[in-house]
């Protein structure tokens, strides 16, 4: 189980996020989710580490993670997608998906390339999230949804327990939105305790065991979807950063 408890924030006077308590249970599906700037992304970078909180602790599985390096966090089962893609040039869709899951530390530039164990495991990666047929592109050919399914390949690599999705229907169409809808399914139903940070409520609303919902850095709902969906405090923080858009328009 994850545990956010206190998290804080704070790029100068901004406080990005501001004292925010909360779970992801293991075994299910956990959006956060609030108008644009409510500090999704920020609250996401800190559980993951890639940024340091201000204050507060996260903790995994009963073992406190908010001071650990990256690498050791992902050692520990807890890996993260990005909003986007961190496709590298010049590799084809295996050696991204192998190399973005390779290099965890200073150590690992130095190794072989890929072994023939990580590309059979790659391969039933690929082939589980339908896209075998891609194995051999250059990753910078692929159009916008291809580049999230390569992601969401790379992040299986590592084994994880809990993976942090930031926007994974973001920009696609939507046949490919159903695709990824089945995909975080399954990976669910085979075990995984998932974080998603969306803004499609389509898919939030069909895929959350619980919403916990960010306006202004502050959590300000949390239960099941038909629950912060009837919740005033949920409409009037979305139609409150609307008027703030239009006014500002
Ligand atoms: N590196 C940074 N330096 C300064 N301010 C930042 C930084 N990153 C985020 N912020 C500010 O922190 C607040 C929260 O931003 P964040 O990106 O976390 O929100 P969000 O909910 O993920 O938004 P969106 O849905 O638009 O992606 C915003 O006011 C943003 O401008």
């Amino acid at each position: 189980m994850l545990e956010v408890k206190g998290l804080c924030k704070y790029f100068g006077g901004i406080r990005a996020v501001d004292d925010c308590t909360f779970t992801a249970e293991e075994g299910q599906i956990t959006a956060l989710i609030g108008p644009n700037g409510a500090g999704k992304t920020t609250a996401f970078n800190c559980v993951s580490r890639t940024m340091m909180p201000t204050r507060g602790e996260v903790w995994l599985d009963g073992r406190r993670i908010d001071r650990l390096r990256p690498h050791k966090i992902t050692g520990m089962g807890l890996s993260r997608t990005f909003q986007i893609s961190r496709n590298l040039a010049d590799m084809t869709v295996l050696e991204n998906v192998i190399a973005q899951a390779q290099v965890r530390g200073w150590r690992d530039l130095f190794r072989p390339a890929m072994s023939a164990a990580e590309i059979d495991k790659a391969m039933g990666i690929l082939d589980f999230l339908g896209i075998t047929r891609i194995a051999h592109e250059d990753g910078s050919n692929l159009s916008y949804g291809q580049k999230k399914l390569m992601d969401l390949a790379a992040l299986l690599m590592s084994d994880p327990k809990i993976i942090l999705l930031d926007e994974p229907a973001g920009g696609v169409n939507l046949s490919l939105l159903e695709e990824i809808i089945g995909h975080i399914r399954k990976l669910n139903e085979a075990g995984l305790t998932v974080l998603i940070v969306e803004h499609n409520m389509d898919l939030i609303m069909r895929l959350s065991h619980k919403v916990v919902v960010m306006a202004q850095g502050a959590i300000i709902a949390e239960g099941t979807p038909e629950e912060v969906r009837a919740d005033p405090a949920v409409l009037d923080a979305y139609l409150g950063s609307t008027l703030d858009e239009e006014e500002a328009a």
